[in-house]
C-alpha cells in the first residue's frame, strides 16, 4: 500500500480562489484581501497591542496569531497576511531601529559608508525562530485560508537605513545610488540576501504566498531602476523559487515599472489606484496576474460611490489573466472595519461564477 505524504498547508491551499487566481487557473469567486488589514483599524487590535511596542509584538508568536486571524474571522476575507513588518529582519539582524507611532521606522545610525555595511550580517533562520514559530501556529489553525508572507524589497529597505527614517524625496539613498554605485549595489546584494531568507523562513514554515513590498520604488525612473534596483528584487524572489510558492510583487506610484517588477520574477504584479488594473494588463500582458487597486481614500466615501468603484475593479479584473482584489496601499487607520466586512462581501457576491 503506497503512503500517502502528510499534509502540508500547502496541500490544503493549493485549491484556494487565492492561490488559484495567483497562478492565473480558474477561480469561484474572485479572492480579496486588504494591505494593513490587521492593524490601527481593528479596535480588537488596539486592545492586543495595549501597552505592548510594535517590534516585541511582532516577536511573540501567540500574539502575531491573534492579530493575524483577527481580520479574517471579522471580515471572510481569502487570505490571512503575516503580521509583521518590512523592518523585523533587519532588527533580527542588529540594527538599531524602532517603529515610532505617528513616524514609522527610525534608524539610530544610518548606513552611509562601507565600513555601516560590514556591519549588516546576512539573515538566517536562527535569528528568527519566532517567525517559524508563528507561522507554524497561524498555518494550524487558519487551515484551507492560505497565509501571505512578506518582506521589504531592497530599495525601500535601503531608503530607511540610508535616510535613518521615511522619507519623501529619498535624497541621500539616490546621491548614494549615483555617487557609490559598488557600495550601493553591495548594500542592495546584503538586503536582498535578507529580505530573500526572510520570505524563505516565512514559506518553508507553510506560507502559501509571498509578497515583496517595494513601497517607495515609484520614487525611481525606469533606467535607474534597471540600472541600480531590479537584479536585487529578482534576488530577493529567487529565494523561494524551489518553494513552490506564488510570488507578488507591489510597489507605490509603480505605473511606469510594472512590466520591469513583473520581470524581477513575480507571478502577481500589485497595482496602486492610480493606474486602472485594464491599463496595468495591456502593459503587463498575459504573463501576470494583478493584484488591487481600490484607493484606500474611497473607503471614506458614501457607500454608493464606494459600491460602484468595487464592481468597475471586479469587472476589470476579470479581463486579467488573474485577479486578486485588494486596496492599492495599505489600510488607513481611521478606516472603519465595518466598511472592509461589506467591501468583502460585495466582492464575493459580484464575482461568483455561476
Ligand atoms: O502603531 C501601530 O500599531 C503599528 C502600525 C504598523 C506598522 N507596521 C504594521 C502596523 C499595523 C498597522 O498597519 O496598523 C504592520 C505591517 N506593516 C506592513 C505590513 C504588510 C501590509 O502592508 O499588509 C503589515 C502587516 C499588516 C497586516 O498584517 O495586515 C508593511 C509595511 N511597513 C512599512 C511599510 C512601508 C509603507 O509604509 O508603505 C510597509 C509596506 C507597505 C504598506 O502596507 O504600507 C513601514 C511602516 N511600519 C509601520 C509604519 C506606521 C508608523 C505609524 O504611522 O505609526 C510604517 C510607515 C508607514 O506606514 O508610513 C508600523
Amino acid at each position: 500500500m503506497p503512503t500517502t505524504a502528510p499534509t502540508t498547508p500547502r496541500d490544503l491551499t493549493r485549491d484556494s480562489d487565492l492561490v488559484r487566481a495567483a497562478r492565473r487557473q480558474d477561480v469561484g469567486r474572485t479572492p480579496v484581501w486588504f494591505m494593513r488589514q490587521a492593524g490601527r483599524s481593528l479596535p480588537e487590535y488596539r486592545a492586543v497591542r495595549e501597552g505592548i511596542p510594535m517590534l516585541e509584538s511582532c516577536m511573540r508568536p501567540e500574539l502575531v496569531t491573534e492579530i493575524t486571524l483577527q481580520p479574517v474571522r471579522r471580515h471572510g476575507v481569502d487570505a490571512a497576511i503575516f503580521f509583521s513588518d518590512i523592518v523585523v529582519p533587519l532588527k533580527a539582524v542588529g540594527v538599531d531601529l524602532d517603529i515610532v507611532p505617528g513616524v514609522g521606522p527610525v534608524v539610530a545610525a544610518p548606513v552611509r559608508t562601507r565600513a555601516d555595511l560590514d556591519r549588516l550580517p546576512e539573515l538566517t533562520p536562527d535569528h528568527v525562530p519566532y517567525i517559524t514559530d508563528a507561522v507554524e501556529q497561524l498555518t494550524r489553525e487558519l487551515g484551507p485560508t492560505p497565509l501571505i508572507g512578506f518582506a521589504g524589497a531592497p530599495f525601500t529597505l535601503a531608503s530607511y537605513l540610508v535616510e535613518g527614517g521615511p522619507s519623501k524625496n529619498h535624497e541621500r539613498t539616490k546621491a548614494l545610488m549615483h555617487g557609490d554605485p559598488e557600495l550601493w549595489a553591495d548594500l542592495c546584494a546584503r538586503l536582498a540576501q535578507i529580505s530573500g531568507a526572510f520570505l524563505r523562513v516565512q514559506a518553508s514554515a507553510g506560507a502559501s504566498a509571498v509578497q515583496l513590498f517595494d513601497s517607495w520604488v515609484g520614487a525611481l525612473s525606469r533606467a535607474d531602476y534597471v540600472a541600480h534596483v531590479q537584479r536585487h528584487s529578482a534576488a530577493a524572489l529567487a529565494a523561494v523559487d524551489d518553494l513552490d510558492v506564488p510570488r507578488i510583487h507591489f510597489g507605490v506610484g509603480t505605473g511606469e515599472l510594472l512590466d520591469l517588477m513583473g520581470e524581477a520574477g513575480a507571478d502577481v504584479v500589485g497595482v496602486d489606484f492610480r493606474v486602472s488594473l485594464s491599463d496595468a494588463t495591456r502593459r503587463l500582458g498575459p504573463s501576470y496576474a494583478v493584484q488591487g487597486n481600490l484607493d484606500p481614500a474611497l473607503l471614506f466615501a458614501p457607500w454608493p460611490a464606494l459600491e460602484r468603484r468595487v464592481r468597475e475593479i471586479v469587472e476589470e479584473g476579470r479581463q486579467a489573466p488573474g485577479h486578486i482584489f485588494n486596496l492599492g496601499h495599505g489600510v488607513l487607520p481611521d478606516v472603519d472595519p465595518d466598511v472592509l466586512t461589506r467591501v468583502t462581501a460585495l466582492v464575493h457576491e459580484c464575482s461568483t461564477r455561476s
